[in-house]
């Protein structure tokens, strides 16, 4: 189901404005990526071109090529709600839809796609997207309750559970444990582990040691000055990256000298 992610000369433009410049990557397939940088150096905007996320804010498009197996997501004829489907997103905040059942939650994206689903079936994927979601224990005596009276670091398992649902290829996320207590941390760190497996896995965080934690790979992203597009500075295995980065600027950042 992973899948590897070749992106080539990627630039990003909100209107005019070129927030990120000449990126090339490649994402391997069951492994965990993580983007790290300073605030603005253009993450977040990095990650939803992985999914063409960034296109429901008006103007703002892209240059170059991202290859999934072997397809360019911006041919002409991708349809960017399939794209979506196939790669999916969990955000820095939780967000079930909060008056929806846990269960429904989960099967949220799959009914969004029109899938008819037997009540069976219905069940047994509600099951075990909870399951692959490290939740399962904890609701299943519930899952008529509404998605709003989980605790945050629950609440954003349940976001996990909705997005594996539809049994995406790739998973992105931003900065999924920011909002979250320590403890939830650990357990959403716990189940990335268990996802990569699966998944092709790319995260955002500014938490360092959490890059170190989770990452196979760390990208170090920069930028010089405001104005400027940020850009991918290098990319290494997560070990290399946090011990003998090849460039000054991502040692100065990993150090704590700046960002
Ligand atoms: N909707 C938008 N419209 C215009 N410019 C934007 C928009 N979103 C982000 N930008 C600009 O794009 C650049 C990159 O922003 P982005 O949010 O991707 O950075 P980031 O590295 O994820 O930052 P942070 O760590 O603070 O979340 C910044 O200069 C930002 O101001």
């Amino acid at each position: 189901m992973a899948q590897r992610i070749d992106v080539k000369d990627l630039d990003v433009f909100y209107g005019d404005f070129r927030a990120v410049a000449d990126v090339s990557m490649v994402i391997e397939p069951r492994s965990v990526t993580a983007l790290i940088g300073p605030s603005g150096c253009g993450k977040s905007t990095f990650l939803r071109t992985l999914n063409r996320m960034h296109e429901v804010i008006p103007g703002a498009h892209v240059q170059g090529t991202v290859l999934v197996d072997g397809v360019n997501l911006y041919d002409r004829e991708v349809d960017p709600v399939a794209v979506r489907r196939q790669i999916g997103m969990v955000f820095q905040r939780p967000n079930p839809f909060p008056t929806m059942s846990i269960a429904e939650n989960v099967l949220a994206g799959v009914r969004l796609n029109n899938r008819r689903i037997s009540r069976s079936d219905a069940a047994d994927l509600v099951e075990s997207s909870l399951r692959g979601a490290n939740l399962w224990k904890e609701v299943k005596d519930r899952l008529h309750k509404p998605g709003s009276s989980l605790s945050g670091g629950q609440q954003q398992r349940l976001c996990i559970a909705r997005a594996i649902a539809v049994k995406p290829q790739v998973l992105l996320m931003d900065e999924p444990a920011s909002a979250l207590d320590p403890i939830s941390t650990l357990a959403i760190e716990e189940l990335i582990a268990e996802l990569k497996n699966e998944y092709t896995i790319v995260i955002v965080t500014h938490n360092m040691q959490q890059a170190a934690r989770v990452s196979d790979r760390t990208a170090f992203f920069n930028v010089t000055e405001a104005g400027e597009p940020g850009r991918l500075v290098e990319m290494d295995d997560t070990r290399t990256i946090f011990s003998v980065p090849s460039q000054k600027a991502t040692e100065d950042y990993i150090s704590g000298r700046f960002g």
